[in-house]
């Protein structure tokens, strides 16, 4: 059976941020991840993951925080600069966390610049950390409009074409499900590549429980592929965030 993580940057949102962590160990879940937790010293979250007893199992890589800013910049031919001293302040914040993955964001952009800088940019993080495990998520255009990495096809060339061990793919099931409208076949075509698994209700992205997407069916399915990391919960609670959990296993 996969383990579950709470995504503390949409879910528990009624509580500050360091009581969130004691909330997703209360409800059943063993990891947490928060996208973009540079706005809070790492030692208090590592300390608040630490006394919850939940690991720390992603966080997202540039940019500095949640609030406003751009979804990452990998991508961008004139950002390689700050792209690398923004990606060794999320290495030592993951260092500090002790978090297992760095999801890379590629940001807005196009074309064929786009996609070379997105390689050497990769190619270079791996190196520079080649003992952490590094992500590339394919989002969808609806949500993210403009966003270089939308298609998980391109995602998979990507990750050849950078050739290194310490790179994955980040599957989200929404995002697939938008992109692709067939979840299970996805996975079947990319399972091999996958890192880490991201989970919410398709269409509306919330609950799991909700939309088209038969989860109960997609564990069965990611469990028989041999996939044995985590499935993380990436969703906008409907309502309070404990009255929704009916979808997590074991509970
Ligand atoms: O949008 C998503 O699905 C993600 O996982 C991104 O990391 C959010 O920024
Ligand atoms: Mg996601």
């Amino acid at each position: 059976m996969p383990r579950f993580a709470a995504n503390l940057t949409m879910l528990f949102t009624e509580l500050p941020m360091q009581d969130r962590f004691a909330a997703a160990a209360h409800a059943g879940f063993t990891g947490v991840e928060i996208l973009f937790p540079y706005d809070i010293a790492a030692k208090e979250l590592a300390r608040g993951a630490i006394a919850a007893g939940v690991e720390m199992v992603l966080l997202n890589c540039p940019p500095p925080n949640w609030a406003g800013g751009p979804r990452g910049f990998a991508a961008q031919p004139d950002q390689q600069e700050r792209f690398r001293s923004d990606f060794d302040r999320a290495l030592r914040f993951a260092q500090a966390l002790r978090a297992t993955h760095i999801h890379v964001m590629a940001g807005t952009a196009q074309g064929v610049e786009a996609h070379r800088v997105f390689v050497e940019n990769l190619r270079w993080a791996t190196e520079r950390a080649p003992h952490a495990s590094l992500t590339i998520e394919p989002l969808n255009p609806t949500d993210m409009p403009g966003y270089f990495l939308n298609d998980f096809d391109q995602a998979v060339e990507i990750i050849a074409e950078v050739g290194a061990a310490n790179l994955g793919l980040q599957f989200d099931a929404y995002h697939a499900q938008m992109i692709t409208g067939d979840v299970a076949a996805t996975w079947q075509r990319v399972a091999a590549q996958v890192r880490h698994i991201q989970i919410a209700g398709c269409p509306g992205r919330h609950e799991p429980g909700c939309g088209v997407i038969d989860y109960p069916a997609f564990f069965a399915l990611v469990e028989a592929s041999g996939y044995r990391g985590w499935i993380s919960a990436e969703y906008e609670p409907e309502n309070h965030t404990e009255d929704g959990l009916d979808w997590l296993p074991r509970r």
